[in-house]
């Protein structure tokens, strides 16, 4: 029992530890509790402290991010800037090595000029001792060069003197014959030339039958101041013309006249064909007065020069320089015997410029008349026709050269001349007495011609007679043509007629006749030719 005792006694013990330790355990367990609740309380507050913290990195974190954004852009942007600034420096490097390479060669070309320069500068200083020796020497030139100009001036009109004591002494009307050429197929008259030597003669031979019966031999035998054979060319003929040319700028008044049969060459003469070679001596002539003219500017002449065309058909004046097709004007010829200078009323003048200009009117005149031809007969054949070229020149000096030559002043004399090419209507005679209906008008136009042909003749007669006696009365009325040529068929002109003969057989009776005609102007003296203004 006591074991009983002990061992209840040993389990109340044990059951009082056991108590106590459960109070223990229990007031740990209150006490654990309340650690737990704050343990707990401090575990939320925590909680709360790390989701402040977490949100507050997690933010950190984003904006790190973004920031990593940022700079990692920047970073790809400057590397971009980078790159390109290598490549720049890179460049400049290039740059900076050809720069310097040019910068020693231009030091070397410096150094090269620099001594070049020195080198000059003595020379200059050489050259410009030369160069004030020079303009002492210019300076003399220059005076010598207008002392010279002077001489050549007043030797000019030495020469315009002598020239015209020549022409003078040639006579005042001169006589040219000119044979054309035969075309294939026509009949050759007997003609020579028996003077090979001055060409001054021509020989016609001819044959007749005699009161018995007998054939007659004849040879008639032709003087005149130039004869020009078949083969003759245009340049030729003109050479002899061209001295003309110069008096009618000195101041003279000129007439050339083409006289002869249809056919004979006149217009050929006259105006000639399109090439160089063929020209006439329309065209040559102008072309020698411009040129003559233009030479004259260096002896201190200027010249004004004009043009007029006319054609005198039927006794009526028409301008071949006109306006429209037909000439419907009546024109009067006036003459100023002061100036011995002759105007048509209402026909144009055209101011010369240019020898291409002349070509141009001639052309124009030329296919006036043509319509003219295809509406009546063969105009050219039937009428007159009249270029006229005015020239008035007066001596101004010529002005200081570029090259500092001094002005010389003019002498302030002054001409005025003029040259009329004159295309005479066909010279032939037409038996009128069987003459009827449109023959009519035809032989109106003949007895025109034949008439006009004849007063020229006269006049030229009546100024020979003039020549001996002096007081001889001049029939220049007679006709339109020695009307209008009166001032350049006077005493004081120069008249050359040129005779164009056809060298056919068929044409032998005509051509005699021409030259009978011709030989009578040649035998005519005209009095000493005067310029026509000089002061
Ligand atoms: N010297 C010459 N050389 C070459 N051909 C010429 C020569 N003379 C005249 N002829 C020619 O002869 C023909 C007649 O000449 P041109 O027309 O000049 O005669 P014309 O006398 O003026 O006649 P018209 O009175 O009909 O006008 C033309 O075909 C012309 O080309």
């Amino acid at each position: 029992m006591d074991a009983e005792r002990q061992k209840v006694s040993e389990l109340q013990a044990n059951q009082l530890s056991l108590s106590k330790e459960l109070a223990a355990a229990k007031s740990q367990e209150i006490n654990q509790r309340r650690e737990l609740v704050f343990f707990s309380d401090e575990i939320d507050s925590m909680k709360k402290v790390h989701a402040r913290e977490v949100m507050e990195l997690d933010m950190d974190v984003k904006k790190r991010d973004r920031e990593i954004r940022e700079l990692s852009e920047d970073l790809r942007v400057c590397r971009g800037d980078l790159e390109r600034e290598r490549e720049a420096v890179s460049a400049l490097k290039t740059t900076i090595s050809q720069q310097s390479t040019a910068h020693l060669t231009l030091t070397t070309q410096n150094a090269a000029l620099q001594s070049q320069a020195t080198a000059l500068q003595s020379k200059l200083d050489s050259d410009s001792n030369t160069l004030s020796e020079l303009t002492l020497k210019l300076e003399s030139a220059q005076k010598e060069i207008a002392s010279l100009k002077r001489e050549a001036m007043e030797s000019e009109t030495v020469r315009r003197k002598l020239h015209n004591m020549v022409q003078e002494l040639k006579g005042n009307i001169r006589v040219f014959c000119r044979v054309r050429p035969r075309m294939k197929e026509e009949l050759q008259a007997n003609m020579i030339f028996p003077d090979r030597r001055d060409h001054k003669e021509i020989a016609l031979y001819s044959s007749s039958e005699s009161a018995t019966g007998q054939e007659r031999k004849e040879v008639h035998t032709f003087s005149f101041d130039r004869v020009f054979e078949s083969d003759s060319t245009q340049t030729e003929v003109f050479e002899e013309i061209s001295q003309l040319a110069q008096s009618c700028i000195d101041g003279y008044n000129v007439c050339i006249f083409a006289y002869g049969q249809t056919g004979s060459g006149k217009s050929f003469t006259m105006e000639g064909g399109s090439t160089a070679a063929t020209a006439g001596m329309i065209p040559r002539a102008v072309e020698q007065v411009f040129r003559v003219a233009e030479f004259m500017k260096t002896k201190g002449w200027e010249y004004k020069m004009e043009g007029q065309f006319l054609e005198i058909y039927n006794e009526t004046i028409n301008d071949l320089l006109g306006k429209g097709e037909f000439d419907k004007k009546k024109h009067e010829i006036k003459h100023d015997l002061k100036t011995a200078s002759t105007r048509v009323t209402d026909v144009n003048i055209i101011p010369l410029h240019s020898p291409s200009q002349v070509r141009s009117l001639l052309a124009l005149a030329q296919s006036r008349r043509s319509v003219a031809a295809t509406l009546m007969n063969e105009r050219s054949s039937r009428s007159h026709s009249v270029f006229t070229l005015r020239i008035s020149g007066v001596n101004v000096g010529c002005p200081a050269g570029n090259s500092g030559e001094a002005a010389v002043a003019g002498t302030g004399e002054q001409c005025e001349g003029c040259l009329n090419l004159v295309d005479l209507a066909g010279s032939e005679r037409l038996n009128v007495s069987f003459a009827n209906g449109a023959e009519k008008e035809r032989v109106r136009e003949t007895q025109n011609i034949n008439r006009s042909l004849s007063a020229l003749g006269d006049v030229i007669a009546a100024l020979g007679e003039k020549g001996e006696k002096g007081d001889k009365h001049i029939p220049y009325r007679n006709s339109k043509l020695t009307y209008l040529l009166q001032n350049s068929l006077s005493g004081n002109s120069k008249t050359l007629m040129v005779l164009n003969l056809s060298p056919l057989a068929a044409h032998l009776g005509e051509s005699l006749t021409s030259l009978r005609f011709a030989t009578k102007v040649n035998n005519t003296t005209i009095g000493t030719a005067k310029k026509t203004k000089a002061s």
